[in-house]
């Protein structure tokens, strides 16, 4: 079933256009990752979705519902994480998650939720006295204390050490597991191509291109380089011959082989065929953020200096 569907948004500031026309699916129990580059219309995207801002043309569907008409049942359904939580710092964190409780029908029980999430021994610890990453995971908890089908998370991990961004990673998939539909907006590969089951490349207010982590790789980059050496003779044409492969070089013993498609198993299959075993055998790994590159033509932002987690 669709969890969330947005067709043809366009969302201007003035005469400034944010989101040309923007359009993807979600299904309920993805993942789904949004990436982009800074300014791309990202989180105009995702506040349009939660009713937090008007379409100026186009349509948004939260589980068959209008995020500006139907705002009260959206805001049941839906869980946003905010990225500055704004809160006094003296509230302690059952106090934020029992108020944060007091706004919904049907809230989830945030004493279950302080476990999940790894904060029970922090519930009487006041807002100013937690880490980076406590605060990180009290404001996903705040934003599942409704019970929502769909949970909107913007820049997750930003500003976390690698351990703390590893831990709200696992966090986030137990969520999943939960049977909640996450939107994950994030700038960092790594986390996306780790967590979501399919992402959309926003560029330019326009949807560059939407599949699973792997499809995106692959598109994006067609040429693929598998290196190693052979102790027996080896007849390059073995090679030369198969359907993936584009170009075959021998230099000091080592050969690379260059091609597209299923390149290593094409490659594996003729070496075993040819009864050659490949020693020191590499592969030319393209990741995302080669795919960001191919699709929007800039390189993703790297991370920026991390928060010690405390
Ligand atoms: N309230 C606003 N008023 C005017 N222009 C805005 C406003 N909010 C965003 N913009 C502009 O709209 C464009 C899209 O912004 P948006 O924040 O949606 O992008 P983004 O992809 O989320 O970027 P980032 O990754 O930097 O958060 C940008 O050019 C931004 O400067």
């Amino acid at each position: 079933m669709t969890a969330l569907e947005v067709r043809n948004l366009h969302k201007r500031y003035g005469r400034h256009v944010a989101v040309e026309d923007v359009s993807f699916t979600v299904e309920e129990g993805e993942i789904f990752g949004v990436i982009g580059p800074n300014g791309a219309g990202k989180t105009t995207t995702v506040e349009c979705i939660a009713g937090l801002r008007t379409p100026d043309s186009g349509a948004i569907s939260v589980l068959g519902l209008d995020p500006i008409r139907d705002r009260a049942e959206v805001r049941e359904r839906l869980g946003v994480q905010l990225q500055e939580s704004g809160f006094p710092d003296a509230i302690t964190v059952a106090e934020a998650l029992e108020l944060y409780s007091s706004y919904y029908r049907n809230p989830a029980d945030w004493r279950e939720l302080v476990e999940l999430l790894g904060l029970a021994d922090k519930r009487d610890t006041r807002y100013k006295a937690l880490s980076g990453g406590q605060k990180q995971r009290l404001s996903i908890a705040l934003a599942l204390v409704g019970g929502p089908r769909i949970a909107i998370l913007d820049e997750l991990t930003t500003g976390l050490d690698p351990q703390a961004r590893r831990d709200t990673w696992n966090l986030i998939a137990r969520v999943r597991d939960t049977g909640v539909t996450i939107l994950l907006v994030t700038h960092f590969m790594d986390e996306a191509e780790r967590l979501s089951d399919r992402i959309a490349v926003i560029d330019g207010g326009r949807v560059a291109a939407v599949d699973t982590p792997a499809a995106l790789i692959a598109q994006a980059n067609a040429v693929q380089r598998v290196r190693f050496r052979v102790r027996q003779p080896l007849d390059g044409r073995v090679l030369t011959g198969l359907p993936d492969v584009t170009d075959v070089q021998i230099t000091e013993g080592r050969w690379t082989v260059t091609g597209s498609g299923q390149l290593l198993s094409s490659v594996a299959g003729a070496l075993a065929r040819a009864q050659v075993v490949a020693e020191d055998l590499r592969v030319d790994r393209h990741g995302l953020d080669d795919a960001f590159e191919a699709f929007t033509g800039r390189a993703p932002e790297s991370p920026e200096p991390l928060q010690k987690e405390g």
